[in-house]
């Protein structure tokens, strides 16, 4: 029977970059973001007797704080780039960073380093790119020395970190950011640079851009710029197409505020709608898809992913021949992805499972006409293989745009995504297919020598096979298997704190008294850890739509609307 796996669709709001990661056996629970009740429903457990105390002040709490965001981080890590080696040094990058960033501007610098920091873990890179994400802030302010990262993180951290800054002023260098100019830009990024520290270089624009409101108009207008003509198409370029289309929608708003808000009202009136609809037209094909007898035995795996067209994007489809925002067919897109079974005679099983798959879309949806484009009997010039159909997702009483759906072959989707007709050559400013090859060695090089120094030494026996929870593991410096109040306020004292407040943690944690944090006591530490994170994103959640309903609506509804929405919220959660 085929098995069909649903990929991630429309990204969530807030974390639009994180990647689902299947997990294999059980779930490791020193990771795991309790909700709310849960880690209520924890706390009350008899192996959770620390909870119950109060949280920790002072010290304590800049302990909590650093093995929150060390958890958050390995979190999102690629797994097999989680090594031990990779952990240590996450940890002393962010035991470097958080005195040096957490004070001055009510924390606010070390939020934004931990957010670039976060970026580079969901574009799965690797300890040392994302230490370097965690200390650039603090090397720009001057609250941390190259010497220092030298010192204390290592070499390649300082190189990289050398070599973004290096980066950070190329654009700098050219009067007039003309196309030609830019593309040229590029391209000496591409060639000239470690790649790494590209990825890095655009970690920080995307957090650069999030915050552009705080800098004066005018440098709004010039970065925007540099970022739509550079920095946008060099993240395309590099496979890193979320960032890239957020790049592109931020710098799009300060560029054209007017244009920006017309196509952002459009588009967010019907956002929450289309996003429904695309989840569950997508579910409903993959079900009709998976009953398909004929489909059952010629493939063996059925993907759906799902996107919603961002901003920018939609605003050149306009642009480009004066459609009308419903004349786009792609608002709403699906990408179906066949994988032919290997056996027998099974030479034209691709093209075929996909033609089979149009015609369950026929049965199942009404099909706009004119629409439909077969680039599988008949290849692009380019070698690009894809069946496109749209179909009408309109109620009666209620327009809505097209649905696009395409359809291809593992094969022909590898092809698209990466080969020479890929994305970033159909839109992403390169348009050197050779160019494009030469890049994805590249890349491909870097993660090697990468993970070549982050790997474990074979006779570690603080490997992660035998590290259940790496943030236990960086503070039990022994590793007797107990934190030791010297290996506590050793952290304590790296962060700036006292040894008072070493011991005042410990009294908090140490549920049995016994002068020292078993692993299960660190635990329960960590379950409060995830608790109060929770409430914090609770909070800034419901603030959100605060300002969201503020925005819209006069004061005299607003108690309802707010009381709705915020009774809703908390149901669910
Ligand atoms: N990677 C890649 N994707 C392509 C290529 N050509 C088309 N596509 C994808 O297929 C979609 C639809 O392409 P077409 O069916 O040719 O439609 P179109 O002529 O661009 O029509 P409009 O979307 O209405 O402008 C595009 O939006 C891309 O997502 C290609 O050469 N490479
Ligand atoms: N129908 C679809 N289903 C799922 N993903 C899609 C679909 N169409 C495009 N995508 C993906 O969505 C991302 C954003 O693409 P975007 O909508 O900006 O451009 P496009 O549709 O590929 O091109 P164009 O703007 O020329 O139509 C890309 O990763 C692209 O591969
Ligand atoms: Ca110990
Ligand atoms: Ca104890």
């Amino acid at each position: 029977m085929a098995t069909a796996a649903a990929a991630a669709t429309v990204p969530a709001g807030g974390r639009p970059y994180r990647r689902a990661r299947p997990r294999c056996g059980p779930p490791r629970l020193h990771r795991l973001r309790l909700s709310a009740a849960t880690a209520a429903a924890a706390s009350s457990s008899p192996l959770a007797p620390s909870t119950s105390a109060p949280p920790p002040e002072g010290g304590g709490r800049l302990v909590a704080e650093l093995v929150g965001a060390f958890n958050e981080l390995t979190e999102r890590m690629d797994e097999e780039l989680a090594t031990s080696s990779s952990s240590r040094l996450l940890f002393r990058a962010l035991k470097l960073a958080f005195p040096a960033l957490r004070y001055g501007d009510g924390g606010r610098a070390l939020a934004r380093a931990l957010a670039v920091a976060t970026s580079l873990a969901d574009l799965q890179m690797d300890a040392e790119v994302i230490s370097a994400g965690v200390l650039r802030e603090a090397l720009d302010a001057r609250a941390v020395s190259m010497r220092d990262v030298k010192a204390q993180i290592g070499i390649s951290t300082a190189h990289l970190l050398h070599e973004s800054l290096r980066l950070k002023h190329a654009p700098s260098k050219l009067d007039i950011l003309d196309d030609e100019s830019a593309s040229a830009l590029r391209k000496f990024c591409l060639t000239y640079y470690d790649i790494r520290a590209v990825i890095l270089e655009l970690a920080l624009k995307l957090d650069m851009m999030r915050h552009l409101d705080e800098l004066p108009k005018y440098l709004q207008q010039i970065k925007s710029l540099e970022v739509m003509k550079i920095y946008a198409p060099l993240a395309h370029a590099v496979g890193a197409g979320n960032l890239s289309l957020e790049l592109e929608d931020l710098s799009f708003r300060y560029l054209f505020p007017h244009s920006y808000d017309h196509i952002d009202q459009w588009l967010r009136s019907q956002e929450s709608e289309c996003k429904a609809l695309i989840n569950l037209y997508k579910e409903q094909l993959l079900q009709a898809l998976r009953a398909d007898d004929e489909l059952k035995r010629i493939v063996q795996d059925i993907s759906i992913q799902g996107r919603y067209k961002s901003r920018f994007s939609t605003m050149k489809k306009l642009v480009k021949d004066g459609r009308k925002p419903e004349e786009v067919k792609d608002i709403l897109g699906l990408r179906v992805i066949l994988e032919p079974r290997c056996d027998g005679d099974s030479s034209d099983w691709g093209p075929r499972a996909c033609h089979r798959t149009h015609e369950i879309i026929q049965a199942l949806w009404k099909e706009a006409p004119g629409t439909t484009k077969d680039y599988i009997t008949r290849p692009k010039e380019n070698g690009y293989q894809s069946l496109h159909v749209a179909i009408d997702v309109s109620e009666p009483g209620k327009m809505r745009p097209l649905m696009e759906i395409q359809i291809r072959t593992r094969e022909m989707d590898r092809f698209a995504v990466g080969g020479e007709a890929s994305h970033s050559l159909y839109k992403g400013g390169l348009t050197d297919p050779v160019e494009a090859k030469r890049l994805k060695t590249i890349m491909l090089a870097a993660a090697e020598l990468a993970a070549l120094r982050l790997r474990d030494l074979p006779d570690s026996n603080r490997g992660v096979g035998n590290c259940k929870n790496p943030a236990f593991c960086q503070l039990d410096k022994n590793g007797d298997g107990r934190i030791s109040i010297e290996e506590l306020t050793e952290v304590m004292e790296d962060l700036g704190a006292g040894g008072e407040d070493a011991t005042e943690l410990m009294r908090l944690l140490d549920a049995n008294s016994d002068g020292s944090l078993s692993s299960d006591e660190f635990d329960s530490f960590q379950r409060q850890i995830e608790l109060m994170r929770s409430l914090e994103d609770n909070d800034d959640h419901y603030r959100k739509i605060l300002k969201e309903k503020l925005h819209m609506i006069d004061s005299a509804g607003l108690l309802h609307v707010y009381r709705k929405e915020l009774g809703d919220k908390l149901l669910v959660g």
